[in-house]
């Protein structure tokens, strides 16, 4: 299996008329930690809620592991670790009672192991110390590692997290990227939703843009961002020069600022980004005094405004 998940027109029309996804395509490759992105109200909480089998889809089609769902979710649903809408904890008991309860509750975990898997789950949240402390104690980080623990009971081909650093500090929004780092690294496909494009950036290796219930975009994260063009940066103490000259060669948007300058890349008819040395060997042929000569690499946020032609903070 090449994919983990893949979606064919799928579509939820809420019976209030909201549309939700409109005629979702989506591709998630196995081994990948795939971002799905967008604002808030884009639609990635009902996708993922179609993909889990809790919501039917209005039309269209959706597969996770090979199996169609909401109908092979009994089958499927055990291999795939799922953290949606906030963990369900009880708070009177302590973290590692919590996680006795949530693995006593799963009719295929072996009774006589659950005190050692329970041990091991702790541990790999960095739980271990604070397990006979009540949930109700627990920082907001805290309790979502404890949720990513009770989804870590068992061995996982898939996990699914729906904005799992939304509402942590700095250093909880770091833990929990390092375990998805990790986890990956052990060959798990991860699927995480997220609203914030660094975020995407600094875990996932793939990921899908949406605004608005429809897919804007999916690939690798190095594609969607070299899709847009990079801007070039010359530092110069000849910056009129330098712009002029910059400028027949067809660099756009050129500014000035004290000594640097710079500009929109040209593109050939074809498409095709200019070389950027021949810019500079230009400028030198030119007679301008290059100090210091780069391209700015485009994030991602660049790429969503150019597909979107707003910024990313946008209400859906
Ligand atoms: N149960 C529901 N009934 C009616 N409309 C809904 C329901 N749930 C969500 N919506 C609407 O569907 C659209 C998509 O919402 P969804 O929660 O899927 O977006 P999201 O991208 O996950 O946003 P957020 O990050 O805010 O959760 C929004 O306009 C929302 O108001």
């Amino acid at each position: 299996m090449t994919v983990v998940i893949e979606t064919r027109g799928l579509t939820k029309r809420y019976r209030g008329g909201q549309l939700a996804v409109d005629r979702l395509d989506l591709a998630v490759p196995t081994g990948s930690v795939f971002g799905f992105l967008g604002p808030n109200g884009s639609g990635k909480t009902t996708t993922i809620r179609m993909l889990m089998g809790l919501i039917e889809p209005t039309a269209g089609t959706a597969s996770v592991l090979g199996r169609g769902m909401p109908r092979a979710a009994r089958a499927v649903l055990p291999q795939v670790g799922a953290l949606i809408e906030g963990p369900a904890l009880y708070g009177y008991l302590n973290g590692r009672d919590n996680l006795l309860r949530y693995d006593s509750a799963d009719p295929t975990a072996d009774p006589r192991t659950r005190r050692a898997r329970v041990s091991g789950a702790l541990e790999r949240v960095g739980l271990t110390a604070a397990g006979g402390k009540k949930a109700k104690a627990y920082s907001l980080g805290m309790k979502q590692r404890l949720a990513l623990a009770a989804a870590l009971l068992q061995p996982r081909k898939l996990l699914v997290l729906d904005e799992p650093t939304n509402g942590l500090d700095p250093q909880g929004m770091r833990e929990i990227r390092a375990l998805v780092r990790e986890l990956a690294g052990e060959g798990t496909t991860v699927f995480l939703s997220s609203h914030l494009l660094d975020e995407i950036e600094q875990v996932c290796t793939h990921a899908a843009v949406m605004a608005r219930g429809r897919l804007l975009t999916q690939g690798t994260v190095a594609e969607l961002a070299a899709g847009t063009r990079g801007r070039l940066a010359v530092t110069t103490p000849d910056p009129a020069d330098a712009a002029r000259v910059l400028k027949e060669l067809g660099v756009t948007d050129v500014t000035v600022a004290g000594d640097r300058v710079s500009g929109e890349l040209p593109v050939s008819d074809e498409g095709e980004p200019a070389e950027p040395a021949d810019l500079n060997s230009a400028l030198v042929r030119a007679g301008v005094r290059v100090r210091a000569f780069g391209v700015e690499r485009a994030s991602l946020e660049d790429a969503f405004v150019a597909l979107t032609g707003e910024g990313f903070d946008v209400a859906g």
